[in-house]
Order: C-alpha cells, then sequence, then structure tokens
C-alpha cells in the first residue's frame, strides 16, 4: 500500500488471449507488489485487491510500531485473503490480490482449493531499504525489513510461481508478466 506510481499504460497486445487467472504478488515489503498489482489488475481489466487493506488494524498498529507480525497474527489475515479470492473465482473474471505471502504454509492458505497461481516479486535487501527509505505515507517502517527477509520462504521449487526481477521499471515488469501469462496457459487444477 502506500504511494502508488501513476505510469502510462501500458499498450497490451491480444489481453483477450489471457484466460481468466488468480495472481497473487507476492514479496517482501518494497518489492513493489502494490504498484505492479494495480497496474497488472487495470491491463488485463480484473479484479483488485490490496492485500494490506485486509490486515486487522491491530496487524497495522503492531506493524506500525516495528513489531513483526506472528503466524497467529496473521492467520485471520490470510483466512480473508482467501475469501477475497475465493469470491473472485466464483465470479470468474480474473484477479489480482497484493499479498506478502512470506511462507509457504501461508501460500498454501491462499491457494487452498482455488486455482491461484503466485507472482513473485524480487528485489535486492539495498535497494528495498532504499524504497521503503523513500515511500511516504504507509505504516510499514524500514525497520521491519530484516524480518521480512528472514521470514520469507523463496518459493524457488514451488509450481506455479512466476517469477520477476523487481529492479527494472514498473512497466517492463509489467510486460514480462503478461508475456509469461500469455506463454504459459496451463490452468491449475487442484
Ligand atoms: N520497479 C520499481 N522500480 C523503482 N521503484 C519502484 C518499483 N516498484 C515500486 N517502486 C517504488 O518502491 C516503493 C515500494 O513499492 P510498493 O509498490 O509500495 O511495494 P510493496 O507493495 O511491495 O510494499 C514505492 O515508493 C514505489 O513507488
Ligand atoms: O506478513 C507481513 O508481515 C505483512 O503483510 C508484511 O509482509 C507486509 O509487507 C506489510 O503489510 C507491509 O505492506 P507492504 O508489503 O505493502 O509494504
Amino acid at each position: 500500500m502506500g504511494a502508488v506510481k501513476t505510469m502510462e499504460t501500458v499498450q497490451v497486445n491480444h489481453v483477450e488471449s489471457i484466460r481468466p487467472r488468480y495472481l497473487v504478488v507476492m514479496g517482501v515489503s518494497g518489492t513493489g507488489k502494490t504498484t505492479i498489482g494495480v497496474n497488472l489488475a487495470e491491463a488485463l481489466h480484473w479484479a483488485f485487491q490490496e492485500g494490506d487493506s485486509l490486515h486487522p488494524q491491530s496487524n497495522v498498529e503492531k506493524m506500525h510500531a516495528g513489531v513483526p507480525l506472528t503466524d497467529a497474527d496473521r492467520w485471520p489475515w490470510l483466512e480473508l485473503c482467501h475469501e477475497w479470492l475465493e469470491k473472485e473465482v466464483a465470479i470468474g473474471r480474473g484477479a489480482v490480490l497484493t499479498c506478502s505471502a512470506l511462507k509457504k504454509v501461508y501460500r498454501d492458505v491462499l491457494s487452498r482449493k482455488l486455482p491461484v497461481e503466485f507472482v513473485h516479486i524480487k528485489v535486492a535487501a539495498e535497494i528495498l531499504l532504499e524504497r521503503m527509505q523513500q515511500r511516504t505515507g504507509h505504516f510499514m517502517p524500514p525497520s521491519l525489513l530484516p524480518s521480512q527477509l528472514a521470514t520469507l520462504e523463496d518459493p524457488t521449487d514451488e509450481e506455479h510461481v512466476i517469477r520477476v526481477s523487481g529492479l527494472e521499471p514498473p512497466d517492463i515488469i509489467l510486460e514480462k508478466i503478461i508475456e509469461v501469462l500469455q506463454k504459459n496457459d496451463t490452468p491449475r487444477f487442484d
């Protein structure tokens, strides 16, 4: 959440050839989940939900105070994220949710009985710190970056994950994701 950069509208060819997908844009704080997620949903005319907005106020206050969330803090939030995805799958239009989804068990909750795929954005720690320091109006303090990085279980060997570097400009990242969606059209059935 927080400052979302307005980007030039990205020209996307053959958007109609991309079937509805249910994507969770994941990664530690500051990777660009919101920036990419908002624009991806807009380009594909899919629904969008900012995962941060589903956190209970107590979680937001905790993070704002510089205290990392525990699993117990995250379960109810992840269930709300799952509920949103479930509703969107039933609608059938395609959807994008931003959610850090740091651990495999969290991703398992999000994709439980749903054809959910993940888009993992990766950015080097030094650059993340700069981005978090420069970002204004966001509850997440840069001091929580080390715990975010320590908690992340990189989904390297997991299926249904699109991996992108978050170091390039947002419009390039967006184009790459859309290219993968166009090329890899194997539906996920659980
Ligand atoms: N690809 C990018 N290149 C440069 N800056 C970026 C990029 N993506 C996001 N940012 C900036 O980095 C900060 C964090 O981005 P944001 O989308 O809020 O990340 P997240 O939602 O993962 O915390 C914001 O100030 C945003 O404008
Ligand atoms: O599980 C968590 O610890 C949080 O969800 C965290 O990962 C998330 O990153 C914050 O909510 C900050 O929001 P941004 O990721 O948008 O900075």
